[in-house]
Order: C-alpha cells, then structure tokens, then sequence
C-alpha cells in the first residue's frame, strides 16, 4: 500500500454537496405540572453547502447555530427533516454508511481543548482518525499521514508537534490540529462550529486565514459558524441568518452585512462592535 494520500474523487467546485431540508430540532424542556415543555431550537432551517464555498450561519447567542451543525454532523437527531449528501436522503445512524458519512462530514468545535483528549498525544488524535475512517493500516503510514497533516494546517517543523499533549500547545495550535484531525478523514464537508471565538483576536485571522487555504486546497464545502459579522463578510461566499431557531435572510455575504434587508440582521450588524465608528466620530 501507498503511504501517500489519495482524496477521494469529491464533487466538482460550486457543486451542492450537503443539504438541509426543513430542518426541525425540538429539546425537552423543564417539567411544567405533569408535562414537559418542548423548546424548538431549529425551525424549518433549510440549507445548501457547495465545494470549495463557505457559508457563514450567523446569529446571535442561542439561536440555533451550533444545534444546526450538530443536526448535519448526526450529533444529535432531527426531529423532522431531511438531510442529502451528495442528492442522497441521509439515514443511517450507525454502521458502515454511518462511518461513511461521518467520513465526509466532519465538524470541529469551538473549544479545541475540550474536544482533545488531555491524556492522549497529538499523534493518538491523529491516528485514531486516520484508522477509524481507514486512511492509513500500518505504523509508518500513520506517522507519514500525520506528519502530513500537521504540515497541512502550517504546524511545522510537523515532528515538533506529532508526540506532544494537548496542554503543551497553544489555542490556535490546538485549533489547528482540530482541523488536522478532520482532514484525517479526508471530508468533503467541514462544519467549523466557532472556531476562533476562545482564541486571541492576533490569533483568530490566521486561523480563519488556514480556513480559507483548506477550503480552496481541499476543495472543501465550510460552514463557518459564528457570531461575527465581520468575519463572516471576509471569509464566507454566502451568509445565512439565524434568529430564534429560523432562518431570516439569506445571500452572498456581501450583499447580506452591507445591504441587509431584514430588520434583525440590521439590528445585529448595529450591536457588533466596530472600531472605525470611534474614528469616524473624532
Ligand atoms: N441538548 C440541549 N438540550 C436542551 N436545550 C438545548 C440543547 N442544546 C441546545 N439547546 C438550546 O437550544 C438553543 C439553541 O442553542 P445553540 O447552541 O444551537 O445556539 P447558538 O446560536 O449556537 O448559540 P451560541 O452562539 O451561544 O453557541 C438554546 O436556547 C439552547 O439552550
């Protein structure tokens, strides 16, 4: 066998690859007398995720983002719905073709060190991944598909890194061996829940900046959660809005943040702070 990487032949750029049909997520709620009360997080949100383009889903706190990402990645189940990939219904909840999807959708999340395990090295995180989606079979090509992955989201020399612990890196290193262990499963789709949020604004562009190499090289279709506005004018092709579990609006970035038309993505883009407003007023 090969220890090189082969991708997968993935759909061409600008292709819809992941769809999201009415989507519906009901939480139980507290015990209210004798019933529970149900909470609608996500409300009808449908959704298309092309190759090689971002999409921004913007909001603000608890209107459904994170939820709508743990509804494509199969963290949680629907409760009505449907899911396409590739055109196809998504189904399985376990299995082979569940390990498939999981192969081609992957999520990484906002808080790196949470979602790594303190006890394990960088280079476990990576095999684990490479083994469990089958990318790599022996010893040497794990350590040559983790160097190379390493190398991929800029973490070089890759061998200074490959046996340290989570706790021995920094939150944008952390942040960027998430992103390795996801290409590990060499995804057509990666759902990038807040991933610069938890890190130092001098951080965060480099970041978003490896985002948007990975989404060109790799050919990937993002979604790029987030809260902020600015970043989601730079970084994304299309924005999508949230607002109490619904979609409000919707359209490339730039007419979205610069021309919004719905009330509330105006009175979001008021509340986000801008440092040229003081400026402005002097
Ligand atoms: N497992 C759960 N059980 C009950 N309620 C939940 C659960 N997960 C999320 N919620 C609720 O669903 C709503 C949407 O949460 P979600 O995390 O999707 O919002 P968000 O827009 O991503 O917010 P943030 O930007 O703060 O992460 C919130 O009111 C949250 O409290």
């Amino acid at each position: 066998m090969s220890t090189t990487t082969t991708k997968r032949p993935g759909p061409a750029t600008g292709e819809v690859v992941l769809e999201a049909h009415d989507l519906v997520k009901d939480f139980r709620g507290k015990r209210a007398g004798l019933r529970r009360t149900r909470f609608r997080a996500v409300d009808h949100v449908s959704l298309a995720l092309r190759t090689g383009q971002v999409t921004a889903l913007v909001g603000q706190s608890g209107s459904g983002k994170s939820t709508v990402g743990r509804l494509l990645a199969r963290l949680v189940p629907a409760t009505s719905g449907e899911i396409l990939l590739r055109g196809r219904p998504v189904t399985a909840t376990h299995g082979r073709r569940f390990v498939e999807y999981t192969s081609t959708v992957q999520m990484t999340l906002q808080d790196p060190f949470a979602s790594l395990n303190p006890v394990h090295r960088i280079s476990h995180v990576l095999e684990r991944s490479l083994r469990i989606h089958g990318h790599a079979a022996t010893a040497e090509e794990v350590e040559h598909q983790s160097l190379e992955l390493l190398r991929r989201v800029n973490l070089t020399p890759p061998e200074r890194y490959l046996h340290r612990f989570p706790h021995e890196l920094s939150g944008g290193e952390r942040q960027r061996v998430s992103f390795a262990r996801a290409l590990a499963a060499q995804p057509q789709v990666l759902l990038a829940d807040e991933p610069v949020s938890m890190l130092d604004v001098t951080i965060r562009k480099e970041i978003l900046d490896l985002l948007a190499d990975l989404r060109r090289t790799e050919d990937l279709a993002v979604l790029y959660i987030t809260h902020d506005l600015g970043s989601a004018r730079a970084y994304s092709d299309d924005t999508v809005v949230m607002y109490h579990g619904q979609v409000v609006e919707r359209g490339p970035s730039h007419e979205v943040i610069d021309d919004p038309q719905h009330e509330y993505t105006r009175r979001l883009l008021a509340a986000a702070p801008n440092p040229r407003r003081r400026l402005d007023a002097r």
